[in-house]
């Protein structure tokens, strides 16, 4: 939990030893980024324009585990097409009207607003060997006119990306700061990458309700136990008792995505056509090479009176 008063910040943060773990701040203005990376070759790079993380690195630093569209935004112009977008204060298009995220645009704003670097902390574990944490702070201060208006409440949100061995977490803490109560969803939408998406497996939703929101958004109940993917697939899965989504490739374990606090998971991959409409992704056939696999709490809302806090998260294990 983070109080107003204690909020931390990368001046007063404690100057915390960081054996090992390289930190920067690369670039300047809207494309400035933090990049970590490990002495034994794991990286991460977070762009502060959305807390986007848009590389992630394991297994010394050879595999790249996120997709990012050749075409992305890193400049702040757009949300970026690729990586871990944070999604909140709502997921999807807004409900046309009568909500209080009805004024915003599609996802949120999270992922448009430039974030503040909070500091770094690190850890050498006997289970990860190495690890480091870098937290980002978004606060209604800190939004765009536009997104004040059109969600008028004080809000703090302190995001911790852990760049570990073969693991990646990144954990969500949402503060009501203000007066009033407000409801939220919230969203991890992360690109992962794949070599050949018709090999590919999603594991641990079976018998799990899902809306299909390519089949106009009808409800359905997942019937295999392991989901493969040959044409445009954008479901929403939600109250999922299992912790653990896997992805596999080839028959062979490459992601687990383990969720905390979150129950629900978006599988998405856009698939010829939609790809081909999306003006920032590319390659066109770059839908081969991507799954999103994206925790959340987007069914239904979050709640928080004064004061109250939520936090949620997930845990990426690249298991190549
Ligand atoms: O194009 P974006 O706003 O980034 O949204 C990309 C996708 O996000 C989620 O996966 C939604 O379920 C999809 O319906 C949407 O197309």
């Amino acid at each position: 939990m983070v109080d107003r008063a204690n909020r931390p910040s990368a001046l007063n943060a404690p100057a915390a030893a960081a054996p090992g773990a390289q930190v920067d701040i690369v670039g300047e203005g809207a494309s400035a980024k933090v990049t970590a990376t490990l002495p034994s070759g794991e990286s991460v790079e977070v762009l502060l324009y959305g807390a986007t993380v848009t590389s992630w690195k394991s297994n010394g630093g050879k595999t790249e585990n996120l997709f990012l569209s050749e075409a992305a935004a890193v400049d702040g112009s757009k949300a970026v097409r690729g990586g871990i977008p944070v999604v909140f204060p709502v997921f999807g298009p807004p409900p046309k009207s009568g909500h209080a995220t009805s004024a915003l645009p599609q996802h949120g704003f999270a992922r448009t607003s430039r974030w503040e670097y909070l500091g770094k902390s690190s850890s050498e574990d006997a289970l990860d060997g190495n690890s480091v944490k870098l937290d980002f702070g978004l606060y209604t201060s800190g939004l765009s006119e536009d997104a004040r208006k059109a969600w008028p409440f004080d809000f703090g949100l302190v995001y911790s990306i852990t760049l570990a061995k073969d693991s990646l977490q990144t954990v969500i803490n949402v503060r009501n700061e203000g007066e009033n109560s407000f409801e939220f969803q919230f969203l991890l939408h992360t690109y992962l990458k794949v070599q050949d998406i018709s090999k590919v497996a999603v594991n641990g939703l079976l018998g799990v309700q899902y809306v299909d929101k390519v089949l106009n958004a009808s409800t359905h109940t997942e019937s295999n136990s392991s989901v493969t993917i040959s044409g445009e697939v954008d479901r929403v899965y939600s109250s999922i008792p299992q912790d653990t989504t896997s992805v596999l490739e080839d028959g062979k374990p490459r992601y687990d995505v383990v969720r905390d606090n979150l129950q629900d998971t978006v599988v998405w991959n856009p698939w010829i056509e939609k790809a081909n409409s999306i003006g920032d992704f590319q390659p066109k056939d770059g839908y081969k090479n991507m799954v999103c696999i994206e925790v959340g709490a987007v069914n239904g809302w979050q709640k928080l009176e004064k004061g109250e806090v939520f936090e949620g998260g997930q845990v990426i294990k690249s298991l190549l």
